[in-house]
């Protein structure tokens, strides 16, 4: 029998084997595994702390790692050079605060990994308005990110990691902080994407409206994966709509593995 591994049309979209991370001399990541494979939609979940972020900046090449491996597409990160594949949201921020840039010139710099010797033309200009559209933000490109509320700042950073028109799509905590009607377009958006055929891990405090979405979720705690299999069903029903906060304990009677992930 073939071992699918093997080929090279199932090689994962990200792979990350035995992977070590210390912070601050402390061992924040402690061998972990995790795969996402092709038109895959990952949540990576576990309680404050508990090193999720910190994984997926090791992805993109912002936490060095102690020891392990982590592959993109099918290459070492270390020799990986495709970043237009790749479209990456960080923990929101206050870094557009105090930085006069413009909706459209925000959104353009997440263009850049694809235009030749750094200028933009027209094909990338069209993907810019694209991707505002996509947010619901086009009727705001000219405006300073600073008059922003939160939700529509997200929805421009999204806007941002579509502009490459990724086929990876690495989200950290999408949803915080975010109004209601924002958080209705933002899985509007993700919906679209993943039925492109777009590939996403995303870290999430809760699954809320991402829910439906999720095919597989990875529950870290102190650095370890407890969990790689279906999302949680107990934290999946208090994460829906309505429900704005996650139980620290699962109710009795709930299958042990799903007891008090998150907590
Ligand atoms: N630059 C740093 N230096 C030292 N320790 C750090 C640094 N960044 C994060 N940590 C610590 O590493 C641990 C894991 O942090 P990480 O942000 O990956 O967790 P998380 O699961 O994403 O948490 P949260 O849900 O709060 O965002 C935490 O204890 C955090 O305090």
């Amino acid at each position: 029998m073939i071992d699918p591994s093997e080929d090279g049309m199932t090689e994962p979209v990200v792979s990350l084997r035995g992977v070590r991370a210390d912070l601050g001399s402390r061992p924040v990541l402690r061998g972990i595994d995790l795969t996402v494979r092709h038109g895959e939609v990952v949540a990576l979940l576990g309680a404050n702390g508990s090193g999720k972020s910190t994984a997926v900046r090791s992805v993109i090449g912002q936490v060095q790692t102690a020891a392990g491996e982590i592959r993109l597409f099918g290459t070492d990160r270390g020799r990986f050079r495709d970043w237009h594949r790749v479209g990456y949201v960080p923990q929101r921020t206050t870094a557009a605060s105090g930085v006069p840039a413009t909706v459209t010139e925000v959104v353009s710099s997440g263009r850049l990994s694809r235009a030749r010797f750094g200028v933009l033309r027209k094909a990338d200009h069209a993907a810019v308005r694209r991707a505002l559209d996509l947010v619901g933000m086009a009727d705001r490109a000219k405006d300073p990110v600073d008059a922003l509320s939160g939700g529509q700042h997200q929805r421009v950073l999204i806007a941002r990691a579509l502009a490459s028109e990724p086929e990876l799509l690495i989200m950290d905590e999408p949803m915080a902080g975010v109004d209601l009607a924002s958080q209705e377009v933002l899985a509007h958006t993700l919906r679209e994407q993943v039925s492109q055929g777009a590939t996403v891990l995303l870290v999430l405090h809760e699954l809320g409206p991402l829910e439906p979405l999720i095919d597989r979720a990875v529950v870290l705690r102190d650095g370890c994966v407890v969990h790689d299999g279906p999302p949680p069903k107990a934290v999946g029903q208090h994460a829906l709509p309505g429900h704005d906060h996650v139980h620290p304990h699962a109710p009795a009677g709930a299958e042990p593995i799903r007891t008090g992930l998150l907590s």
